[in-house]
């Protein structure tokens, strides 16, 4: 038996959650006995069964004595389903081989499997694992969404001319992997102005792809009704982050912020996502809005599309515009993770080193 190949299907399964599972961890787990895999199941949604008991559905022999391989630790309290621990107990498993131990405060499911006699394999890839949830493990730290940035940019650090023109900076691949940052973030952010200028839509356009939660942060709510956004097929809602106690005919929803400075306090607006069961958001700008998310200490990641054109021009618009720093010592710092080649462009995807993913 391959600890880690077997670790791998967990996490293949795990990822079918992906854009689905909120505030959750994407899980994946499967029952190996007498050298094969006798069952796969994995955590469907935020509202589904664990991973553990889908698996257990789908066995095509009994269980009693084989070795159960889930990327997360079972868990062991009453949330919206019972505790997997139990499910585990009475099947007769053996032995439990995880990846990663559960930073929820309520699961120690580690210890009721021990003391039920089963042996515990931990820590199998569990770099990959961590990686893999890496927004519910620090939705269980800092308590808020994971916030990231996503911008295309000139070579001169550009997202927009002066007159606001930002239409196909990057190529068709990176707007392809776009998509695929929708499909798995739940919610995505813009600025008002992004929406005049760009009648952005913020769907996600990849087939069988899930859709975030719109927001647009806005102080005041005189849109044309007519906009896609307020007219999406989608199964997911149009909210505006907004201040004061403004009602609405657009066909969406309102988020009553606090103010700060006269605008959205992004903080507020924030923390109310995460109890919309939001885990993550991706903020697709522009300039005045991702100025405004980096003064407030908001951005975890960024993930950045370089494009080989040079735009120039004083008053055309940078990626980040607002105070700036007055020295470098005073310069936000991000370390790079990964860096990928779309056709022309180059993607860096950057991480606050400020924060603790592990
Ligand atoms: N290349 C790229 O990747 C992208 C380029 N763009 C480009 O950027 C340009 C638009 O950017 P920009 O003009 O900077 O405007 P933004 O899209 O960032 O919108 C800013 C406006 O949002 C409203 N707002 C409400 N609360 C806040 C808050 N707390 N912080 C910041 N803004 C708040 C304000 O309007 P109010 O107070 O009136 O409500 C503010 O003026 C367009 O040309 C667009 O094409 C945009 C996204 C991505
Ligand atoms: N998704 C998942 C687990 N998730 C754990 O359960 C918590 C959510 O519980 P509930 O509200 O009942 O869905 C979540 O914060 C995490 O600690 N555990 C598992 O054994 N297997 C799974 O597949
Ligand atoms: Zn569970």
């Amino acid at each position: 038996m391959n600890y880690e190949d077997l670790m791998k299907e967990c996490f293949k399964l795990a990822k079918k959650g992906a854009g689905r599972v909120l505030t959750n961890p994407m899980v994946g787990a499967l029952v190996y006995k007498d050298g094969e895999v006798i069952g796969r199941g994995y955590h469907k949604s935020f509202y589904d069964e664990h991973a553990e008991i889908d698996c257990f559905k789908n066995l095509k022999e009994d269980p009693k004595g084989a070795t159960l391989f889930v990327n997360l630790e079972p868990c062991s309290h009453f949330g919206k389903h019972p505790p997997c621990v139990d499910e585990v107990i009475r099947r007769g498993i053996a032995k439990v081989v995880i990846a990663n131990l559960d930073t929820n405060p309520k699961v120690d499911g580690i210890k009721k499997l021990k003391e039920a006699g089963i042996e515990i394999v931990t820590g199998v890839l569990e770099d990959e694992g961590k990686k893999l949830n890496e927004k519910f493990f620090f939705n269980m730290k800092y308590k808020r969404p994971l916030v990231s940035l996503k911008y295309a940019m000139s070579l001169d650090g550009k997202i927009a001319t002066e007159t606001y023109d930002s239409k196909r900076i990057s190529g068709e691949k990176s707007r392809t992997y776009v998509h695929k940052l929708r499909n798995d973030y739940d919610a995505i952010i813009i600025g008002k102005n992004t929406l005049l200028k760009d009648k952005a839509r913020l769907n996600c356009r990849l087939k069988d792809g899930v859709d975030p939660i719109r927001v647009i942060v806005a102080s005041d709510l005189a849109f044309d009704p007519d906009l896609d956004i307020f007219n999406l097929e989608s199964d997911k809602k149009t909210y505006i982050g907004t201040i004061g106690d403004k009602e609405t005919n657009l066909n969406a929803d309102l988020i009553y912020c606090k103010e700060k400075d006269g605008q959205v306090d992004l903080k507020d607006l924030v923390a109310k996502l995460y109890e919309m069961n939001v885990s993550s958001i991706l903020v697709e700008g522009g300039s005045i809005l991702n100025s405004s998310f980096l003064e407030e200490d908001l951005v975890d990641k960024v993930y950045e599309f370089i494009a080989p054109i040079v735009v120039a021009g004083e008053n055309s618009r940078s990626a980040f515009m607002g105070e700036g720093a007055k020295t470098i010592k005073d310069a936000k710092k991000f370390r790079i993770d990964h860096i990928e080649r779309f056709d022309e462009d180059i993607m860096l995807e950057v991480r606050n080193v400020y924060r603790n993913f592990s």
